[in-house]
């Protein structure tokens, strides 16, 4: 089986992709960040912890920033260095499962909407 040949993006090919694939990051510092707003430490934790568990299954791990109101999202590849086909592939799961919402009228209600309950702000 042929290598996958793993090679960091230039800039321009990093924001042609943020714009047609994952228009919710950005490329900030040499990093893909996206922050996902929550209503409290609890709901940041556990949005922590599902891109945790993505991470460690991909072997790809952001630094995470988790704070009360959210948690800041920061992917890079460190070998080689630079924003890779990994980090794109990586954000692209994480957005998939953190915004996954049951489907309206599906038979899984959601989380209910009065504040004792709220969890994540966005939404997809
Ligand atoms: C040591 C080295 O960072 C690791 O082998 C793997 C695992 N996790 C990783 N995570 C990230 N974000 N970038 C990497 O290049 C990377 N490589």
């Amino acid at each position: 089986m042929a290598a996958i040949v793993i090679k960091p993006l230039t800039p321009q090919e990093v924001e042609e992709r943020l714009a047609r694939d994952l228009p919710g990051w950005r490329l900030v510092d040499g990093e893909l960040r996206r922050r996902f707003a929550t209503h409290g430490w609890k709901g940041s934790l556990m949005v922590a912890n599902a891109i945790g568990h993505l991470a460690e299954v991909a072997w790809h791990h952001p630094d995470l920033v988790v704070s009360y109101g959210g948690v800041e999202v920061r992917l890079s590849t460190h070998s080689p260095k630079g924003i890779t086909a990994r980090d794109f592939a990586l954000a692209a799961q994480i957005d998939a499962v953190v915004l996954w919402q049951p489907a309206r009228d599906g038979i899984l209600e959601g989380t209910p909407e009065d504040p004792g309950a709220a969890y994540l702000k966005d939404k997809a």
